[in-house]
């Protein structure tokens, strides 16, 4: 199944854990070819209250993308919408929006996956 990019969204809607240390929402053609790893990380790989944003080529990570803001607590019931054109991934959140360059050029994608400590209620293509 391929979702495309005109003006679609995908919704992850669900709850951080408590003691979250960190979660990670991935889009793309496979684990190994990713057009957007977007990682909240409250306290891993020495990073503390930091969203990681990365793209996978072939297995290969690019370079990482440090946002300022870290609007996530523990505990915290979220709706994260996912969208893309040919330049640019949007993620966006009740009070925060961060964007990502779309680096591999991908006009869809086959693949989601939420990983770590976040409880996911619902996915929503619309
Ligand atoms: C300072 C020299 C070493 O740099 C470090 O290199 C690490 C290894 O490449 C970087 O960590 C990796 O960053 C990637 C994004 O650029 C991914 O986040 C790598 O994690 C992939 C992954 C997901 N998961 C599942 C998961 C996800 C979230 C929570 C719990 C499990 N397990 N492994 C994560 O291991 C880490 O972000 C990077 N730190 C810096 C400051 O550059």
């Amino acid at each position: 199944m391929w979702f495309g990019p005109p003006g679609e969204c995908i919704k992850v809607k669900g709850k951080i854990e408590s003691d979250a240390k960190g979660f990670a929402v991935n889009v793309g053609k496979d684990s190994n070819t990713l057009l957007l790893h977007f990682n909240p990380r409250f306290d891993c790989h020495g990073d503390v209250n930091t969203i990681v944003c990365n793209s996978k080529e072939d297995g290969t990570w690019g370079e990482e993308d440090r946002k300022a803001d870290f609007p996530f607590q523990h505990g915290d019931k979220i709706e994260i919408c996912i969208s893309f054109d040919e330049t640019e991934a949007t993620v966006k959140l009740p009070e925060a929006e961060f964007k990502f360059p779309n680096r591999l050029g991908m006009e869809k994608i086959q693949y989601l996956a939420v990983e770590g400590d976040f409880k996911v209620k619902a996915i929503k293509f619309s």
